[in-house]
């Protein structure tokens, strides 16, 4: 999978392997123009997005359930290009207090703490805020075809797919549009691994 991430009004390139997506698209304004659409919407409350993350996966390729860590604000947008997807979402790992103080880590394994996914349609946009951004794990499993379940929670709300379906992957780019607190920003230019 390839990443390339546009800050500090897109200019600013980390972990770059040579652009994915292609500079035009940000020199013209394009990418602007759809970060000012999402800060109508006031999912950043009065702030425009002013960092994206450009991912590209080939059909079978994923990425890891993780959390994208305290470095932003509490919401993420993603447009989805070309290709669909399922972003799946997992519980943390539980853990307790034991007798003497210490807590214990209870490993389950990533079936049992799967809980749901979002079929994530080519030219969508979700929005993912709050618990299910900070609590919940999120990936993408590495297969090259989905299948439609009732636990694609917003299967119903999908013009491209019912449930049965068998959903083909091609290539998919994904744009991750944010608002990075300026404060923050300089963390992430100096590398900061998320
Ligand atoms: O490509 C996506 O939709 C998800 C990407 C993601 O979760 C990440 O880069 O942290
Ligand atoms: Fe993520």
């Amino acid at each position: 999978m390839k990443k390339n991430t546009f800050g500090d009004r897109f200019t600013q390139h980390q972990n770059q392997s040579g652009p994915i997506c292609p500079t035009d698209a940000f020199r013209t304004g394009w990418l602007e123009t759809y970060c000012e659409k999402i800060a109508e919407l006031k999912v950043f409350e009065d702030k425009v997005p002013n960092h994206v993350l450009v991912n590209e996966y080939e059909a079978g390729q994923g990425i890891m359930p993780h959390v994208d860590g305290s470095l932003y604000y509490p919401t993420v947008t993603t447009i989805s290009l070309r290709s669909h997807t399922l972003l799946d979402f997992y519980k943390p790992l539980q853990s307790s207090e034991s007798g003497d103080g210490t807590s214990q880590i209870h490993s389950t394994s990533l079936e049992e703490r799967y809980m749901q996914s979002l079929l994530l349609e080519p030219r969508s946009l979700v929005i993912v805020r709050d618990d299910m951004y900070k609590v919940y794990l999120h990936g993408i499993a590495e297969c090259k075809s989905d299948i439609m379940t009732d636990k694609v929670a917003n299967i119903d709300l999908c013009e491209t797919a019912n449930i049965g379906d068998n959903l083909k992957r091609t290539t998919r780019v994904s744009l991750t549009i944010r608002y990075v607190p300026k404060i923050l920003k300089a963390k992430l230019m100096f590398g900061k691994k998320r």
